[in-house]
């Protein structure tokens, strides 16, 4: 079987865009230290708008703490420290005059596993909205959180059941409505670490499919240590590899024709 079938790949013709792709974020030179360790030692990378990114390596490698500097939630972990350049439309993310608060509504965020505030699934959702100022009155509020379910794909599933606890839904079904509180603020960009590492099969293609739709209208960064998943729904895949960023290029060359052997080994299964 070839590499191309094994993997699931798409036809070439649907992967490759025909004109360039603009950078909606843009990484240069980052390093990121915990203490005296250090994570990442340089890395530029160019993250294409309305694109899935796959971030692919060992572990340990430094996958999610660049995700975390995109939208400066190492910030909050004590000790860290990040160098380097990081634009979102050319606007530099460590500027003065950024409020990390509104930085995380354009750059969203969801995690590895599911975490619903204790709220019912309405108020998980109307919660972004709520504190941003989004929405002028229980009108608007309601559309928001409508349009937000039906594009996590979860509408159907809980419109009956609004006023339930969020955490009253499936692992699959919470992941999706974590997915809706990330866009409901109306992100820009979508980060996701390993978001589908705590479901089962059946969520995860749900989940896949999804990432598919919402490339549409926002960019998305994904960690996952599932490599036909990084087949499956992204467009580029960057591999990382002890701290370094060793290729990043279209997700088929970078299956089929890498470049570099740590990549080659990585993805043939030699290590990791
Ligand atoms: N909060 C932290 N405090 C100290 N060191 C950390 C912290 N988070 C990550 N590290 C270290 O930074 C390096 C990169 O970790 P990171 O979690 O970014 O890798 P990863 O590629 O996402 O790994 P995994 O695939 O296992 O999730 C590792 O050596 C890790 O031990």
């Amino acid at each position: 079987m070839s590499i191309r079938s094994q993997l699931k790949l798409r036809p070439r013709a649907d992967q490759r865009p025909a004109a360039p792709v603009a950078a909606k974020m843009v990484a240069r030179g980052v390093r990121v230290s915990y203490g005296a360790k250090p994570a990442l030692k340089g890395i530029d990378l160019d993250i294409q708008e309305n694109r899935v990114l796959a971030l692919i390596g060992p572990s340990g490698c430094g996958k999610s703490t660049f995700l975390r500097c995109l939208n400066r939630m190492n910030d909050t972990i004590e000790g860290c420290r990040v160098e380097g350049r990081i634009t979102l439309d050319g606007e530099d993310v460590y500027g003065r005059t950024i409020d990390p608060v509104q930085l995380r509504a354009r750059v969203g965020m969801v995690f590895q596993k599911p975490n619903p505030f204790p709220k019912s699934i309405y108020d998980n959702v109307a919660y972004g909205p709520r504190i941003h100022g989004l929405a002028s009155g229980r009108d608007e509020l309601d559309e928001v959180v409508q349009t937000s379910l039906k594009r996590a794909g979860l509408w159907a599933e809980v419109r009956e059941r609004l006023r339930e606890p969020g955490t009253s839904l499936s692992g699959g079904q919470q992941q999706r409505l974590c997915i809706a509180r990330a866009i409901a603020v109306s992100p820009e960009v979508i980060l996701m670490d390993e978001p589908c590492s705590a479901l089962d099969p059946i969520a995860t293609a749900h989940i896949e499919e999804l990432i598919d739709e919402l490339r549409a209208n926002y960019t998305i960064v994904i960690v996952t240590h599932n490599m036909q998943q990084a087949a499956r729904v992204s467009q580029r895949t960057a591999f990382f590899h002890l701290g370094e960023m060793v290729e990043c290029d279209d997700t088929e060359e970078i299956f089929t024709n890498p470049r570099d052997e740590r990549t080659q080994g990585y993805i043939t299964g030699r290590y990791g």
